[in-house]
């Protein structure tokens, strides 16, 4: 088991809970898209390390493209903006997409993503969201297809999120003292 950072209050998913669960999201996506080429849309930067695992986990054809947008700046609160940084590379039209994403939290992100992607008349999109903050009395506007592992609602850092761009390369998910960020 990895050493926890001293920046981090508790682990929320270790690395053996973070590979059964993207085993599993494998599984039921190579199940659904047998026959269908699905394009893996990853939103970078976040989930890069997610959906590296995520295409290994699947065992039936599909391709990888990327998104880079960014709605958090730098820091711990969303900033209502959703800013396109880099476009994709591949045609949409027709494709069987399915969204990867390292965490649902407000739902911004995601929301304002497929609603762009589905102006570009892709066949289908579902979303494959590896967390979601379980945020009280709030719905996100998404329901994802595919859902990893809920959260608590407060800021975590690693399996590919950040905070101020550190701490993507921890390999476990854990809540950041607020300390670390004020
Ligand atoms: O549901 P939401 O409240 O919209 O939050 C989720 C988004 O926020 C983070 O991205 P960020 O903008 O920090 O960019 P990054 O992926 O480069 O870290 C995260 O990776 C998601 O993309
Ligand atoms: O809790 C979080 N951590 C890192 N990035 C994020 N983007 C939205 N929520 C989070």
């Amino acid at each position: 088991m990895a050493e926890m950072h001293p920046d981090v209050e508790s682990v929320v998913l270790s690395e053996e809970d973070i590979h059964r669960i993207v085993s599993r999201m494998g599984r039921q996506i190579s199940e659904d898209y047998a026959d269908k080429n699905p394009l893996i849309v990853a939103v970078l930067r976040g989930a890069f390390v997610f959906t590296a695992d995520l295409m290994r986990a699947i065992t039936v054809p599909c391709s990888v493209d990327f998104m880079a947008v960014s709605s958090y700046g730098d820091g711990v609160k969303s900033s209502g903006v959703v800013r396109i940084v880099k476009d994709l590379d591949t045609k949409v039209e027709g494709r069987h997409i399915i969204v990867a994403e390292d965490i649902l939290d407000s739902g911004l992100t995601l929301s304002y993503l497929v609603k762009l992607l589905q102006s570009r008349k892709p066949a289908s999109i579902e979303i494959a969201a590896f967390s979601i903050k379980d945020i009280p009395n709030h719905t996100p506007a998404v329901t994802p297809r595919y859902v990893g592992a809920h959260v608590p609602d407060a800021f975590v850092v690693g399996y590919g999120l950040d905070y101020a761009e550190r701490y993507r390369n921890l390999p476990y998910v854990g809540i950041l003292k607020p300390e670390a960020y004020s």
